[in-house]
């Protein structure tokens, strides 16, 4: 069983736990460096990432957690993780103090946040992910999408531009909302909240070393 760690700070925690104990492996929720401790690899909820980033930060999670990243910790993030595991965020919020949100980084890209506007706040769609037969139901909640991917990232899915503004040449296929990069996958979209299983199977499979 592997052992998989889900940092358990602030977001929707319960569901990848009961999505990885459904799929066979040992999940436990972190919330302290020392937890960090004998993982195979770490899933980074939905939630609210301002929040995520400052309890880390608070409770000494993220310096610990950027050092497993550089060393090849297999990390999952879903919405908010996948803002968290940006290395760079456009529109970061500020606190009240004026000091930006931080990520824990490890993917070269730039990731935009609440990226698809008012209108579509929250939605549903089928989209083609690289490697699997059938459409992946994707619940995209005050997602965020990838703006730019360095050339080490793999692109996995793309939804088509929600204002149809698209740069000819650079986002003619859509907005990109799934990426993988090394041991690094980050996904816009929810699977953990609608039983689409595939992803945290293809992060199982990544942690073993079959993907
Ligand atoms: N569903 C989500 O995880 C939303 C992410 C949220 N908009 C953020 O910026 O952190």
């Amino acid at each position: 069983m592997n052992r998989i760690g889900v940092l358990a700070l602030q977001g929707d925690v319960r569901e990848h736990v009961q999505m990885l104990r459904r799929l066979g492996a040992d999940p436990v929720p972190v919330r302290r460096p020392e937890e960090l401790d004998g993982l195979e690899g770490l899933v980074l909820p939905g939630g609210e990432s301002t929040v995520i980033d400052k309890l880390a930060r608070t409770y000494g999670v993220a310096p610990v957690l950027k050092q497993r990243i550089a060393e090849g910790l297999p990390v999952y993030g879903s919405c908010a993780g996948m803002i968290l595991l940006a290395d760079t965020i456009a529109d970061a919020s500020t606190d009240s103090a004026g000091n930006p949100q931080q990520s824990f980084g490890g993917i070269d890209m730039v990731v935009r946040r609440n990226a698809f506007g008012r209108q579509v706040d929250s939605f549903e769609s089928d989209i083609d992910f690289e490697g699997f037969t059938d459409p992946v139901r994707a619940v995209f909640i005050r997602a965020p999408w990838v703006e730019t991917a360095g050339a080490g990232v793999r692109v996995l899915a793309r939804v088509p531009d929600p204002e149809g503004q698209m740069r000819p040449g650079v986002d003619s296929v859509g907005r990109i909302v799934a990426v993988r990069s090394g041991n690094l996958l980050a996904t816009s979209f929810h699977p953990e909240v609608n039983g689409e299983s595939r992803i945290h199977e293809l992060f199982i499979k990544m942690i073993r070393g079959d993907a």
